[in-house]
């Protein structure tokens, strides 16, 4: 917050008869006041005389040069979001309405007010990086009441409740108007200008009635910034009503009270400076609506400017001394203006926790400091520290004797070393999952190779004849050297048949085809063997079938391995994300728990399903090796009886 000095400025109305008494001193921004002239009163020595510093005083100077001079300052520190006031003080006549509105729209004669609403519409156009909001409102304090100059409706419904809380106004019922053009804000400007109440006085025939206040409300927006600079300033531009002696004024009821109500305001005005230079603890503001309107601009968060007019003439001087005392004594007075930034609240509320967040931050690491807990950290753990811890979990989980414990250092760190178990369970776990799937099809395939074709038929009789069948791969004897050629594992084929029957041709085919069903249906022999036979194929046949739904569940579990394990990998890269709460964590932590659990109980029902259909296959390897043999037993059981028969025959 900085304080400002206001700036006092002096307008003289130009005048075909100046009085002697009046010495413009305008380089050094003064004037003297020969007192021997004064009007009223005894003479004066030859020595009275009062010299009045001020800003500057303006004579014959143009408008522009005026606003230039006197408020255009003001005007470019509301538009970088100070609030601004500039006052227009001084008798009736003496130029006040002229400084402030003059022609508005006449470019030459316009005053501050539509000169500073050009400014700022400027101002619009240039910066199309900003957004700019633009109100205005504008009110007058006519008896002590304060009317809304931009409402339409009827005296008693313009008026405005001004309502003060912690020291704040509240101008309830006092409307504001968005612009978005200079040619808007200027319209309602000349609106609220008609509705001014005047009256003719002895200056002039236009003379207001009333203290007016045209704001212009300036919402800025700054959007190139990361974090939006926003600012909410106001310009007042107050053309305040002439002082006027009431026995030059005529004598009606109606201006009498207006007159003593002007002179009552402008004399606790000047009460509320003449604290204000004082010092004094209590201002009294509240004597007078323009007094509490004015609170700001004469000790507050305000820039200010006073333009003092005055008459020249010579039956004038004692008015224009004592605005110019008036001057003297508000240039003297400070207010405390700052940049009224628009409070983002959900920003102001995360810096508010970003505050309480370091400071909790310093009270902790004192408590650690004092409790003897050096270098202990509780921001987020860097990416070196992350390294080392985990090769320091790594250690621990290969039970390396020198890590036992992981020592706690702080919340991240133990979250940390949560996220990096997970890490190696899930490397691991993929590390398992890659050897089962090898393990797997490994097994698949040997398994595969292990199929039987029980339909190989051995031993059946054909419609045409001893069907010897096709034996399975793993039927096959495996050859050695020795065995190479050998009969220890014997394929029945025609050869073998032949081979073991060398006596019977090959005419003789149909008959010991006979004699084969002969030997198989009505020997006790045969009928045994067969019997036997049947029971060993039939169980080879449950067997078979037996194993084909272990296949099945198997398959089924190898599914539901593979599904979890897709279930396992999603939820991972969800863990990824840092901006989970502690319960999201908790409950996906939960979530993977019983993952893993049902995965584990899948792996052992693959496992032991492998296991039963290893089992069953070399059963079913057992089993047909028995079925083979009781083939053999009952060709060479068959071949025996035959030749015997033959013998016999
Ligand atoms: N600097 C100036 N140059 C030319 N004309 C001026 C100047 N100042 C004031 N006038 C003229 O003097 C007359 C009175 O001025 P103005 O209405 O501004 O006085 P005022 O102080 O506002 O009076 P009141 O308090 O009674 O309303 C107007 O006709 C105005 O044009």
């Amino acid at each position: 917050m900085g304080y400002y000095r206001i700036a006092s400025h002096l307008r003289l109305k130009p005048s075909a008869r100046p009085s002697p008494a009046l010495h413009v001193d305008a380089p050094n921004s003064s004037l003297r006041v020969d007192l021997k002239h004064s009007a009223g009163g005894p003479p004066r020595s030859h020595g009275d005389q009062i010299v009045f510093h001020l800003d500057s005083v303006i004579q014959s100077t143009s408008q522009e040069s005026t606003f230039n001079r006197c408020a255009l300052k003001i005007v470019e520190d509301v538009l970088c979001g100070y609030n601004g006031t500039v006052l227009a003080y001084g008798q009736s006549g003496s130029g006040k309405s002229y400084t402030m509105s003059g022609d508005p729209k006449n470019s030459m004669h316009k005053g501050i007010v539509p000169r500073a609403i050009q400014r700022i519409f400027a101002e619009k156009a240039a910066r199309p990086e900003s957004e700019m909001a633009i109100h205005v409102s504008y009110l007058e304090i006519y008896n002590e009441v304060i009317y809304d100059l931009l409402s339409d409706g009827s005296q008693a419904s313009r008026v405005v409740t001004l309502l003060e809380e912690n020291s704040l106004l509240e101008m309830k019922g006092l409307s504001q108007f968005h612009c978005s053009t200079e040619e808007e804000a200027l319209k309602y400007f000349l609106r609220g200008e008609r509705h001014r109440t005047i009256a003719p006085n002895m200056h002039h025939k236009m003379s207001n009635r009333s203290h007016c206040m045209f704001t212009i409300y300036v919402e800025r927006h700054t959007k190139v910034r990361d974090y939006p600079d926003r600012t909410a300033a106001k310009l007042n531009l107050v053309d305040l009503a002439g002082c006027e002696r009431l026995k030059n004024a005529n004598s009606v009821k109606q201006w009498e009270k207006e007159i003593s109500n002007i002179n009552k305001s402008l004399t606790f005005l000047e009460q509320a400076v003449a604290d204000l230079r004082r010092g004094q603890g209590h201002v009294s503001f509240r004597q007078s609506r323009l007094t509490m309107l004015l609170k700001d601009a004469l000790g507050g968060n305000s820039r200010t400017v006073l333009i003092v007019c005055a008459l020249q003439e010579h039956d004038s001087l004692d008015e224009t001394i004592s605005a110019l005392r008036f001057a003297q004594r508000v240039k003297d007075l400070k207010t405390s203006a700052v940049i009224n930034k628009v409070v983002d609240s959900a920003l102001a509320e995360r810096q508010k926790y970003e505050r309480k967040i370091a400071e909790l931050k310093k009270e902790l690491s004192l408590h650690d400091a004092l409790n003897g807990r050096v270098g202990i950290s509780r921001d987020e753990i860097s990416e070196q520290r992350r390294v080392d811890l985990k090769t320091k979990i790594e250690d621990f989980l290969r039970e390396k004797a020198d890590v036992d414990v992981i020592p706690i250092e702080s919340l991240a760190q133990i979250k940390e070393t949560f996220y990096l178990f997970k890490e190696a369970q899930a490397h691991l776990h993929a590390q398992m999952e890659k050897q089962l799937n090898e393990d797997g099809l490994a097994k698949a395939h040997e398994n595969e190779s292990n199929e039987i074709d029980d339909n190989d038929g051995v031993g059946e009789l054909e419609a045409e004849g001893f069907y010897v069948g096709v034996a399975p791969l793993d039927a096959r004897p495996e050859k050695t050297e020795t065995q190479m050629g050998g009969s220890a594992n014997f394929v029945p084929t025609v050869e073998s048949f032949d081979e073991k029957n060398t006596n019977v041709g090959v005419g003789d085919e149909k008959k010991r085809n006979a004699a084969f069903l002969d030997f198989k249906h009505n020997t006790s022999e045969g009928t045994q063997i067969c019997y036997v036979l049947k029971a060993k194929k039939a169980e080879l046949k449950e067997k078979r079938l037996a194993v084909q739904t272990l296949h099945d569940r198997m398959k089924d579990c190898k599914r539901q391995i593979h599904d979890i394990n897709c279930l396992l990998m999603t939820d991972s890269q969800i863990d990824s994300a840092q901006d989970q709460s502690d319960v999201e964590l908790s409950n996906k932590l939960h979530e993977q728990e019983q993952l893993k659990q049902r995965m584990e109980t899948a792996k052992e029902d693959y496992q032991r399903l492998v296991t039963e259909i290893t089992e069953k296959k070399s059963e079913i390897k057992l089993l047909k090796k028995e079925i083979m043999d009781y083939q053999e037993t009952l060709l060479d059981s068959f071949f025996t009886w035959y030749k015997e028969a033959e013998g016999n025959i």
